[in-house]
């Protein structure tokens, strides 16, 4: 929970509790944020809400500071094809799991069009009463049959715009660099560093 604290700084009561079910999604904002802001995780899997991005993402962080009952971070991301008008956007994760990459290949075969992005939304709730902030991080790219290793939902299938390689077969590190998490969390960084938050230990 949030107090002010004088000023604009703000004390919250606990580190930044990162709430996801998805290991490779912390695996990348542990790699992209290092030290920069002091969080821990917790694995809890949040309903797979309907709606636009922002308030989806909004309302799992209403979600999880309840759960957690002090500060948390979550994040949604979305996967837009244009021709589709940004459908399947954050129902990517469902058509992922029902129709594969080649069922999402096949979704843009009647279009010439097969640019997409991919979107992020983080949102930072201080605490379970107050209304969550959002941060948004965007790639532009296009939808290409899979290459690369198969070991993060639709990395195989996304070709980020400017490079010959999908986000599978970037080292991680590169895609860290240009990602839609990446940017996202860029305005997550910057917020911390205007808001000033301090952390009371627990007691
Ligand atoms: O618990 P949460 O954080 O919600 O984790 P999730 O896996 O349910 O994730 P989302 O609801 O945000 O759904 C996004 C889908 O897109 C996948 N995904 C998310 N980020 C990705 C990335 O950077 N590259 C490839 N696939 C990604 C993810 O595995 C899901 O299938
Ligand atoms: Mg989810």
């Amino acid at each position: 929970m949030a107090a002010a604290a004088g000023g604009r700084a703000v004390v919250l009561s606990h580190p930044v509790t990162f709430v996801t079910g998805n290991a490779k999604k912390l695996e990348e904002v542990r790699a992209i944020l290092g030290n920069s802001i002091p969080f821990r995780s917790l694995k809890l899997d949040l309903p797979e809400l309907q709606g636009e991005p922002e308030e989806i993402s909004k309302e799992k962080a209403r979600l999880a500071a309840k759960e957690v009952n002090g500060p948390v971070l979550v994040e949604d991301t979305c996967l837009c094809f244009n021709a589709l008008k940004g459908l399947p956007g954050p129902y990517i994760k469902w058509f992922l799991q029902k129709i594969g990459h080649e069922g999402l290949n096949n979704l843009l075969m009647a279009y010439e069009d097969k640019s997409a992005y991919a979107l992020c939304v983080f949102s930072l709730a201080l605490g379970p009463n107050t209304d969550p902030i959002t941060f948004l991080g965007k790639t532009q790219g296009m939808i290409v049959p899979p290459r690369g290793p198969n070991d993060f939902g639709w990395d195989p299938i996304f070709q980020p715009d400017g490079y010959d390689k999908t986000y599978a077969e970037m080292a991680k590190e590169e895609k860290n660099k240009i990602s839609h998490r990446y940017r996202a969390l860029a305005q997550v960084k910057s917020h911390f560093v205007e808001a000033e938050y301090t952390f009371q230990t627990e007691p």
